[in-house]
């Protein structure tokens, strides 16, 4: 007979009615592409999840944590619903100030988002209602959307900087992205349990004082802004696009950021065929994000290289754009990772469920496929995926319960809110 398996656990979550664990190597009583434990429970020490199995039938012997005493651990009845890790939204651009409903609309009226960028609106709206925004207002509202992706199921947010255009703004908007992640320092504390990744967009847009000088822009992203981020972003990410950033110009701030550390990303053609995907394939980003007008070759350097395939399909909604065709980057053997984008412009929605039910609706993914990229994919594509993004051993504790029973009501039962809860042990 094998002996009891001893586990020290501070929390228990039992009699979970479907564990949809997303992992990535076969575990044992689970079943399906995703891995799922019928009638389960998981077993969670510090905010790392130390068991996971059937619950009652060769469940391990748990052993309080010494430091709580015997009656130290914490157990949680899930009654029976569905809970899965919870989702990673890796493309972000959640701080900032202002709206732009009304360029919304002069869009459905015909106007194009091109055309907006062009004329020096679009970004440059949200970038001057940034800038006059202080820090109070905008910490605020960045709470305020954290708190609804959080109850929509997110656990971990990218937020990327690129409302700011000038070292003190974006410098800022790093420092408030950063204090997100230490809410009980802001007065009064706040607590909202989602962890935040951050990522510096200095080469968002030139700002209106470079239009003219736009190799000066270049200059100061490369030589001031990138120099004094160090530590305060995880990534670099590049707007490589006809009406932003020239790929010499993103080739020349990437390569700059990789030297100095930051691990990578590219806004890669997204409303034409920039070169960004091949760039971010030659440099070894972590993602390529949009690739609306990414070719077959693209794709293929992007498998060779290792490099995520972020798809956003709030921006095709929101654009009435085609949706991008799923299958296509699945059939090239990319990862892909699904992501809501939150941005004023392009995507103005918290909500990564609404983007499940697009990617199953109009871009062709199977649940398994879709449940798969927005959340171990979305770790991928933050290089997280060694703590987070599925429910196995060793992982963080970082769970979405749902209100449902069987996971096959995710993009069936539309329009409405089926996360009960995020589950987060720190
Ligand atoms: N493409 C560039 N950046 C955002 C849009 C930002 C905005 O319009 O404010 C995007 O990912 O779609
Ligand atoms: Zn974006």
């Amino acid at each position: 007979m094998t002996p009891a398996l001893k586990i020290v656990a501070d929390t228990v979550i039992r009699n979970i009615g479907q564990l949809v664990t997303v992992a990535q190597q076969p575990i044992e009583d689970a079943s399906g592409p995703l891995q799922i434990i019928e009638h389960a429970a998981v077993a969670v020490h510090n905010g790392t999840i130390v068991w996971i199995g059937r619950d009652d039938i060769h469940g391990p012997e748990l052993l309080p944590d010494p430091a709580t005493g015997p009656d130290g651990i914490t157990i949680i009845d899930a009654q029976g619903v569905v809970v899965t890790p919870g989702f990673v939204d890796s493309h972000t651009h959640l701080v900032f100030a202002g709206d732009r409903a009304e360029e919304f609309h002069q869009r459905r009226a015909g106007i194009s988002y091109g055309e907006l960028l062009a004329q020096g609106r679009g970004i440059l709206t949200t970038m001057k209602a940034t800038r006059e925004a202080d820090q109070e207002q905008l910490i605020s509202l960045a709470l305020q959307r954290l708190r609804a992706m959080s109850d929509y199921g997110t656990t971990t947010v990218e937020i990327k900087t690129g409302y700011g255009l000038d070292l003190e703004t974006e410098e800022r908007c790093l420092q408030i992205i950063n204090k997100l992640n230490a809410l009980e320092e802001i007065t009064p504390p706040e607590y909202v349990e989602v962890r935040v990744v951050p990522t510096f967009l200095g080469a968002h847009s030139i700002p209106p004082e470079y239009r003219d000088r736009r190799s000066e822009y270049v200059k100061l992203v490369v030589e001031k802004m990138l120099p004094s981020f160090v530590g305060l972003a995880r990534f670099c990410d590049v707007f490589c696009e006809r009406e932003a950033f020239t790929l010499e110009e993103s080739h020349l701030i990437l390569e700059r950021a990789k030297e100095l550390g930051y691990l990578l990303k590219v806004h890669a053609d997204q409303l034409s065929p920039s070169g960004g995907a091949r760039l971010a394939a030659e440099l070894g980003a972590t993602s390529a994000d949009h690739l609306d007008y990414a070719s077959d070759s693209d794709l293929d350097a992007m498998r060779e290289a290792g490099v995520v395939a972020t798809l956003l399909p709030g921006c095709s909604y929101t654009l009435r754009t085609p949706y991008p065709a799923a299958r296509r980057f699945l059939d090239h053997g990319l990862h892909v990772a699904l992501a809501t984008d939150f941005n004023p412009g392009t995507s103005y929605c918290e909500n990564m469920q609404m983007m499940l039910g697009l990617a199953m609706s109009s871009m062709g993914m199977s649940l398994e496929e879709a449940l798969t990229a927005a959340t171990i994919n979305g770790a991928r594509a933050l290089a997280l995926d060694d703590q987070i993004g599925s429910i196995e051993v060793g992982k963080r504790c970082e769970l979405a319960l749902w209100s449902i029973q069987n996971y096959h009501e995710i993009g069936y039962h539309f329009g409405t809110d089926l996360v009960n809860s995020i589950l987060v042990r720190r």
